[in-house]
């Protein structure tokens, strides 16, 4: 099977069943692969999204929300662990179940552990489409497990990233440790230089996020990070608030700058799918 065609057959049978069912493996392409092969690839995942999402009254979230989303796909970054609280795991649940709520489908780093387990199988058994990009060297399935949904085998950690940002409109980090850190912090990076305007959220579950938060203040007050930068970061300590608190969002911050390779990531177009550009 070419990488292409594991790609539509993922595509033309989204997930609607109501339990987890087997994960079809699409295998994105080298570095060396042709711009043709690329192209398709992207047709095919676009063909496969509910653009503009549509409302569904399956999940059960944070309590009944009914609106129609402005997102096609929400990237998610989350702890590979569970954390220590329940309330880390109820929070990746209702996340899962807010995005089913909204017609949200989910772009995460694929696997079955940890909270990336929790939303990703909620999003999929709530009936909306599940893309996991993965490394092949994290692919077996005793370093992640059994992934729901759409998987997409990716070289490394840095493809890995750029194809999670790409088919996003925007971003949310649940609890986590150095992997989401590092995920989260890009795109926040990313959006401070003008590489991409999508809304960028941190679920706040407990103030896990409380003294990152402060520490990035303390950078404001220091002189590192411009006020107009910290207003990227959008917090809420709830689900439902944040994914709201997303739809909302205005991008005010504006670099100017052109990037050559926007329109190679895709960061530039997924911005056409409507999301507010200043
Ligand atoms: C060998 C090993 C530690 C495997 C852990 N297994 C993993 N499987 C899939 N993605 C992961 C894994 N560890 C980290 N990540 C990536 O980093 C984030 C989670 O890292 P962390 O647990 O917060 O730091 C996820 O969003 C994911 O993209």
């Amino acid at each position: 099977m070419t990488p292409t065609a594991a790609v539509v057959v993922a595509l033309e049978a989204p997930a609607p069943a109501p339990s987890p069912a087997p994960a079809a493996v699409a295998v994105a392409p080298a570095p060396s692969s042709t711009a043709g092969a690329e192209a398709d690839q992207e047709t095919a995942v676009e063909a496969g999204a509910d653009a503009p999402a549509q409302s569904s009254s399956g999940g059960g979230g944070d309590g009944g929300s009914e609106r129609r989303s402005r997102f096609r796909r929400i990237c998610v970054y989350c702890g590979s662990a569970k954390g220590k609280k329940p309330s880390y795991q109820d929070a990746a649940i209702n996340l899962g179940n807010q995005l089913v709520e909204r017609g949200i489908d989910l772009v995460y780093g694929g696997g079955s552990i940890g909270l990336m387990g929790l939303v990703s199988h909620a999003v999929h058994a709530g009936g909306r489409h599940v893309i996991g990009i993965i490394p092949r060297s994290l692919m077996p399935r005793e370093v992640t497990g059994d992934p729901v949904g759409e998987v997409r085998a990716v070289s490394g950690m840095h493809e890995r990233k750029a194809e999670m940002a790409r088919f996003a409109d925007a971003f949310i980090a649940l609890p986590g440790g150095y992997g989401t850190l590092e995920e989260l912090l890009e795109v926040i990076t990313w959006a401070q230089l003008g590489i991409h305007k999508k809304p960028v959220g941190l679920l706040n579950v407990d103030g896990f996020y409380d003294p990152l938060l402060s520490f990035i203040d303390l950078a404001v007050n220091e002189g590192f990070i411009t006020e107009e930068a910290r207003r990227i970061i959008i917090s809420a300590p709830t689900a439902k608030e944040l994914v709201m608190k997303l739809e909302d969002y205005v991008p005010e911050y504006d670099t100017g700058l052109v990037w050559e390779d926007q329109k190679q990531n895709g960061l530039v177009p997924e911005l056409e799918s409507g999301i507010t550009s200043s």
